[in-house]
């Protein structure tokens, strides 16, 4: 057991609790305005990216709204990632422009806006600390680093409770399964009240049976007003929960709702086989 399904329960029957802080720790509820506000979120118009000379990212235009539940898909080495780094200004484009939240995405610095969750959290395996230590991280961007308030602990908690690791708060992460790991980094993305969530393959090193419960708490979360956007190579999963997909392989091959994407030839174009979408996570 690890966990998992308490997760899934707490996330579709109370909701995620997705509330903005008042400082104190009471809440006003998800609002219509900062977090959670409509509009576009990554903005990438007419993207060039390279490391040195060679051209990894080409002429990509993408457009992320608020509230969106969107995937990344394309074969290896086809610039996911650099994507990625590019619409969270970790990489600025040779040619383009990037925005995130409407600022240029390397100026962007309302860390506290986006959660990112890596590979296995992999950063996270040999940290001898524990979950709520590491969820308490997420309040860090409101707190500086005094001390956490009642009201601070009270999110922590909330937070450790949506995403089913209330009974795991004293654990360490290096004692956790892969689907708890990532879960706790969630509960930091979501202590930190981010209202954008990015993934990097998070399922990888994930035991099979959590797989679909980590999915159906990202619906949950996207349900509750999160912008997702997930990097997977897991299609089954990407078909089954996310609403749109890009496909890419150095160009966008593909960027338009996910049913119409399985109906598409754009991932055998993008993999330069006939290869097409089959099965489910579920
Ligand atoms: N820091 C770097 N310096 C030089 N080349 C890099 C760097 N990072 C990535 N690349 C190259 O850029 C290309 C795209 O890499 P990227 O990691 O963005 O692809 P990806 O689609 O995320 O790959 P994967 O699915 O295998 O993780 C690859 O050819 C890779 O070798």
């Amino acid at each position: 057991m690890n966990g998992t399904t308490d997760g899934e329960t707490a996330a579709t029957e109370s909701g995620t609790g997705r509330t903005e802080s008042a400082g104190d720790g009471t809440t006003t509820g998800s609002g219509t305005t900062g977090p959670g506000a409509r509009g576009p979120v990554i903005e990438l118009s007419d993207v060039d990216f390279g490391y040195a000379a060679t051209p990894v990212v080409e002429d990509v235009s993408v457009r992320i709204d608020a509230g969106e539940y969107a995937a990344v898909v394309g074969p290896n080495g086809s610039g996911k990632s650099t994507l990625m780094k590019l619409m969270l200004g970790l990489l600025r484009p040779d040619e383009g422009q990037a925005r995130l939240f409407g600022e240029p995405a390397h100026e962007f610095d309302d860390g506290a806006r986006v959660g990112y969750v890596a590979q296995e959290a992999s950063a996270s395996k040999e940290m001898p600390i524990t979950v709520r230590e590491v969820v308490k991280m997420g309040r860090f961007p409101h707190v500086g680093f005094g001390r956490l308030s009642e009201g601070d602990w009270r999110i922590v908690d909330r937070a450790l409770d949506v995403v089913g690791m209330a009974a795991f708060g004293d654990r360490r992460v290096t004692r956790l399964s892969g689907g708890q790991r990532q879960r706790a980094f969630i509960a930091r993305a979501l202590a930190s009240e981010a209202d954008l969530l990015v993934l990097d393959e998070p399922t990888v090193g994930v035991d099979v049976e959590s797989v679909d419960a980590f999915y159906d708490l990202l619906d949950a979360l996207n349900a509750d007003g999160i912008t997702v956007l997930l990097i997977e190579h897991d299609l089954g999963a990407v078909t089954d929960h996310a609403d749109r997909v890009v496909c890419l392989n150095r160009e966008v091959y593909f960027d338009g709702p996910t049913a119409e994407f399985v109906e598409s030839d754009a991932l055998g174009r993008a993999f330069g086989t006939a290869r097409t979408v089959t099965g489910g996570s579920s």
